[in-house]
C-alpha cells in the first residue's frame, strides 16, 4: 500500500490541486535555482523526462507504474530524479537499481517520511504501524504483534488457508464452473483472502455485509485521505463545501466501528487455541493508549494485508491463465508430487516469483528519506545527498532490462537458476526494519492456494481487462473461467 497514488479524476479538486501545484512548482525552482549537478566529483541523477504538472498527475494516477518505466527507458537509467512539489529536501529521487534500492532501505537512518505517510493516519483516525515515523511508538506496535507472525504459527495459518480454499472452491468456483460462468479474479482473490486474514489473525469470521461495508467504507476513505488530502491537503479545510469530504470522514467511523467489532467478537469468545495470535497480541498489549489505538491497528493489518496478498494471487493466476503452457508444465509437476510437498515444489515456487516479478502489487511503494549521501554500488559516480526524498518502486527493479531478459515477459523458468542480482531485484516485501510485517502469512497464503488450485483447475481467460495503480497495482475487470482437469 502507498499513500500518494490514486486515481486521478476529473473532480471539484483539481483546480485547487493546479493552483497549488503551479504556486509550489515555482518555489520549487526558485528553490533548487543554482544547485549545483554533483558532489565530491559525483553525479546526481539525471532528470525524468517530464514537467512538474506531468510528474505529479502521473505519479499519483493509475497509470503511475507504466509511467516509471516510461521514464527510465527514456533516459535508459533506472535511477532518475523527479520534479515533484516536495520541499525542505535536496532531492526526490525513483530508484530502480537493486544495489542501490537495497543500500537505501537497510541503510539504520532511513525513515518512511512524514510528508508522505502521515495521511494515512486520517484512514486510522490516529496513528498505526504502518505509517507511524515516531519510531519509539512504532517500536511498540512492530515488536507486539512480529511473534504472531513467526514461523512457528505458519502451520496454523497454513491449515486455515487451505480450509478456507476449500469452501472458496466449494461455494464460488464450482458452481461457477457447472454454470460456464466467468469471474472476476481480482474480486475472488481479494475475498478470498479477506476470509483468511480475518480467521487467521483476528479469530473472526466476517459476513458477507462485513465484507462489502470493510472493502467500501476502505476505498472511500483511501481514495480522500491518502490520496485527494495528500496532494490537495485545503480540502480538509472545506468539509462543509465538499460532500465527499464528509462521506470519507464515515467511512472512517465505519471502519473503526467494524474494528471494534472484531475486538468485542474476541472478548466474547470463552477459549482461545493461542494467545498469540495477531489479536491476542494486540489485545494484550498495554502500550496501546486505548481500543481506540488498537482497532488502528487491526484495520492497517487488515488493509495492508487483503488487497497485496489478494492482488498477487490474482495476477499470477492470470498471468498463468494467459499462458496456457505454463500452467500445464506446472499442472504436470504439482501433479507427480506428494500432496503436503506441493505448496513448496520448485515449479510452484518459479511462477510465484516471476508473478511477483512481473506485476508487483507494491509497484510504485516505498518511499524513503535517507540520513547521508549514499553512493550507489552499482555505479560510484552517482550519489544521492542526505536528506533526499527516495521513491523505490518495485515495478523498476523488477523490469529493469539490465537486470533481466525479455523483462516484460512471463517466464518462471528463468527462476530455476537465478543471479544474486535478479534475487536482489525482486523483493516484494521490501528490506530493512520498515519491511513487511506479515510477509510469512502472505507467503503462506500464496503458496498453498496456487498449489491447490493449479492441481485440479485449468483457468482460460475470457476478458484480458486492464490495470490500475490505486494503493495497489491491479487487474481490472480481469475474467477468467474454469475447468476440473481429467486425471
Ligand atoms: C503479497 C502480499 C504482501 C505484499 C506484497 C506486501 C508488501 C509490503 C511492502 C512493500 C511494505 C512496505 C511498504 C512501505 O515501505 O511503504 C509492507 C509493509 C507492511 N505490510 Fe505488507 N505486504 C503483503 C502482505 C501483508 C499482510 C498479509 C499483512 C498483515 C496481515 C501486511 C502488513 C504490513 C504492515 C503492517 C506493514 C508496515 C510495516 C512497518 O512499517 O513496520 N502485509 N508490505
Amino acid at each position: 500500500m502507498v499513500f500518494l497514488n490514486g486515481q486521478y479524476d476529473q473532480g471539484d479538486w483539481w483546480q485547487s490541486f493546479a493552483l497549488a501545484a503551479v504556486t509550489l512548482g515555482l518555489l520549487f525552482i526558485f528553490l533548487t535555482k543554482g544547485r549545483s549537478e554533483g558532489k565530491d566529483g559525483k553525479q546526481y541523477p539525471p532528470y525524468a523526462p517530464a514537467g512538474l504538472w506531468e510528474t505529479a498527475l502521473s505519479v499519483s494516477g493509475s497509470q503511475a507504474p507504466s509511467f516509471m518505466i516510461q521514464m527510465a527507458r527514456e533516459l535508459n537509467c533506472s535511477v532518475f530524479r523527479m520534479r515533484l512539489p516536495i520541499f525542505g529536501t535536496p532531492m526526490v529521487v525513483a530508484v530502480g537499481e537493486p544495489l542501490l534500492t537495497k543500500a537505501v532501505l537497510t541503510d539504520s537512518g532511513s525513515i518512511k517520511p512524514a510528508v508522505i505517510y502521515k495521511a494515512f493516519h486520517n484512514v486510522t483516525k490516529g496513528p498505526n504501524i504502518f505509517s507511524e515515523t515516531n519510531l519509539v511508538l512504532w517500536k511498540h506496535a512492530r515488536r507486539g504483534v512480529s511473534p504472531a507472525f513467526s514461523t512457528q504459527h505458519v502451520q496454523r495459518m497454513n491449515s486455515i488457508c487451505a480450509q478456507q480454499t476449500e469452501r472458496w472452491i466449494k461455494e464460488r468456483l464450482v458452481p461457477a464452473i457447472e454454470n460456464e460462468t466467468a469471474f472476476d479474479i481480482a474480486q475472488a482473490m481479494r475475498d478470498l483472502t479477506v476470509s483468511v486474514l480475518c480467521e487467521a489473525a483476528f479469530e473472526y469470521d466476517p459476513t458477507e455485509e462485513d465484507m462489502r461495508t470493510f472493502l467500501f467504507e476502505t476505498e472511500t476513505a483511501m481514495r480522500e485521505f491518502s490520496f485527494k488530502q495528500s496532494a490537495n491537503p485545503m480540502r480538509q479545510w472545506f468539509a462543509w463545501v465538499l460532500p465527499e469530504v464528509r462521506r470519507a470522514r464515515l467511512a472512517t467511523d465505519r471502519m473503526q466501528a467494524f474494528g471494534f467489532k472484531v475486538m468485542n467478537h474476541y472478548r466474547s469468545l470463552k477459549h482461545h487455541e493461542t494467545e498469540d495470535t495477531v489479536i491476542g497480541r494486540i489485545m494484550n498489549n498495554d502500550k496501546y493508549k486505548n481500543d481506540a489505538a488498537r482497532a488502528a491497528d487491526i484495520l492497517t493489518l487488515l488493509v495492508a494485508g487483503h488487497d497485496t496478498t489478494g492482488y498477487s494471487l490474482a495476477w499470477i493466476l492470470l498471468n498463468l491463465a494467459q499462458h496456457p503452457h505454463e500452467q500445464t508444465i506446472l499442472r504436470e509437476e504439482l501433479q507427480t508430487m506428494p500432496k503436503e510437498e506441493r505448496a513448496q515444489c520448485q515449479a510452484v515456487r518459479n511462477v510465484i516469483q516471476e508473478g511477483m516479478r512481473i506485476s508487483p502489487v507494491a509497484a510504485v511503494s516505498s518511499v524513503r528519506e535517507i540520513a547521508k549521501d549514499i553512493v550507489s554500488p552499482s555505479d560510484p559516480t552517482i550519489i544521492l545527498p542526505k536528506g533526499s526524498i527516495v521513491f523505490l518502486p518495485q515495478i523498476l527493479a523488477c523490469r529493469n532490462p539490465d537486470v533481466f531478459d525479455a523483462p516484460d515477459e512471463f517466464l518462471p523458468s528463468r527462476w530455476n537458476n537465478p543471479s544474486e542480482l535478479q534475487r536482489t531485484a525482486v523483493i516484494p516485501f521490501i528490506l530493512g526494519s520498515r519491511n513487511c510485517v506479515g510477509q510469512r502469512l502472505a507467503i503462506a497464503e500464496i503458496h498453498s492456494v496456487i498449489a491447490r488450485l493449479c492441481t485440479d483447475f485449468e483457468f482460460f481467460v475470457e476478458d484480458e481487462g486492464t490495470s490500475e495503480y490505486f494503493l495497489t497495482y491491479k487487474p481490472v475487470g480481469a475474467l477468467l473461467k474454469a475447468r476440473r482437469v481429467q486425471k
